[in-house]
């Protein structure tokens, strides 16, 4: 890990020992005393810099979720409900019949509104408050606004809702709705949410909650974080990899955070980085395409198809964050269809293990890099689950069993249970 490494000495704008850094061109920013989300000199991406990083000793022994890391946070506490704290399950059958030496599945649809979004937006919403903004926004394929809305609500903010229509499944709309979200529904797909709602707020209109705030991955490197922290507690190392879906690449980007700070505190060692392993639908693989073709950037797909309707992103925005995540760790990026997706769903849900289908395709990435040789069978690999099955109930219907009619008496059922 070489590329883009974190500086400990803080700038003159630095608040409180944390600031905003410029990807790109490496300026510095004050980090609340205005709206920023890209950098003012060359619109790269920000990410959020400490001049004390932590390392395993400085966390929180009395909690356990997001909370539990701030001191590698920018704050001591957020808007909470309370979030993250979510299980690494087993699951054997799977991890056999994959052929890997451990799998563990980090389902993060164990959160409050059943996301992983939620720990981006503890932070999120917290900052939003010291920065003193009316009203907050997001761009969704679903989950996102889920957070934003609960989120929202307990900080006792105005939300705003920018879905592509007809594209979102039921769970979500309906969680944005009763939170009390206002809700746009959009004739396009994310990516033009996403661009609406950018240009909305620049104009000053909301304050974005999407990932391209840098603050909203300061949340979701908790992910990563807990995970070390789990594997290491039960399996006495760290995974060798770390699979998960790629949507808007906003996990990959900060789970290389997690790592680089980590490295750089003495936390970890450079050899104990997971490889990070994104994992895309066919129908909506820029990333992939990006890693296969060596490029630095990603192309923008116009057209995107998937039944993981939470990954049928184009256009991810964070990929200059989250390409370098992947090659610097030795990871890869991968593909799957979306019937391969759904057996994976299945297979978890045999498992006990209920998910959306989008978090599947961690799984099934993962069956498809083992069978080409690319995951070795003497590797233990964590795969992240980002969302709960009762996010996208029509699909969980499909994928699962036709209900049975029945008459309405003993005699009958037995019949039927015979027959
Ligand atoms: N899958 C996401 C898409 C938006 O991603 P974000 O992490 O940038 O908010 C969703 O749930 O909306």
């Amino acid at each position: 890990m070489t590329s883009l490494e974190l500086t400990a000495e803080a700038p003159p704008e630095a608040d409180d020992g944390v600031w905003l850094s410029c990807i790109e061109c490496g300026e510095s920013f004050a980090p609340f005393d205005d709206v920023r989300y890209t950098c003012d000199d060359c619109d790269g991406l920000l990410e959020v810099r400490y001049e004390d990083l932590p390392t395993w000793d400085d966390f929180d022994d009395d909690q356990w979720g997001v909370w539990r890391y701030s001191a590698a946070l920018p704050f001591e506490e957020g808007v909470s409900l309370p979030e993250g704290g979510t299980p690494l399950h087993d699951v054997p059958r799977l991890e056999e019949e994959i052929g890997v030496d451990r799998l563990r599945v980090k389902h993060e649809g164990m959160n409050p509104t059943g996301s992983f979004k939620d720990r981006g937006m503890t932070v999120g919403v917290r900052v939003a408050k010291e920065i003193g903004v009316g009203r907050l926004a997001c761009a969704s394929t679903g989950n996102t606004s889920a957070a934003l809305a609960a989120y929202g609500a307990r900080g006792g903010m105005e939300t705003l809702v920018l879905l592509p229509a007809g594209k979102v499944a039921a769970g979500k709309v309906a969680q944005a709705s009763l939170h009390g979200a206002r809700i746009l529904e959009v004739d396009g797909n994310f990516d033009t949410c996403l661009d609406i709602v950018q240009d909305l707020a620049g104009m000053g209109e909301a304050y974005l909650l999407n990932s391209l705030n840098p603050f909203r991955l300061e949340g979701q490197k908790t992910i990563g974080l807990e995970i070390l922290e789990q594997f290491r507690d039960e399996e006495g190392s760290y995974p060798d990899r770390i699979a998960l879906p790629v949507g808007n690449a906003g996990n990959t980007a900060a789970l290389y955070k997690c790592f680089r700070e980590l490295v750089e505190s003495g936390a970890l060692d450079e050899d104990e980085v997971p490889k990070l392993t994104g994992v895309q639908a066919e129908g909506s693989a820029p990333m992939v395409e990006a890693i296969e073709k060596g490029w630095d950037h990603v192309e923008r797909w116009d057209h995107v198809e998937t039944r993981a309707t939470a990954i049928r992103i184009g256009n991810p925005v964070n990929a200059p964050k989250a390409l370098p995540g992947i090659r610097e760790t030795g990871g890869t990026a991968v593909a799957v269809t979306d019937d391969e997706i759904t057996a994976a769903q299945r297979d978890l849900a045999e498992e006990g293990v209920g998910v959306e289908p989008a978090s599947a395709a961690s799984i099934a990435g993962v069956r498809k890099l083992r069978k080409e040789g690319i995951v070795d069978a003497d590797e233990e690999v964590v795969c992240l689950t980002t969302g709960h099955l009762l996010k996208d109930p029509d699909a969980a219907a499909e994928a699962g069993s036709e209900p049975e009619p029945v008459p309405g008496d003993t005699e009958g059922v037995l019949d039927h249970l015979r027959s």
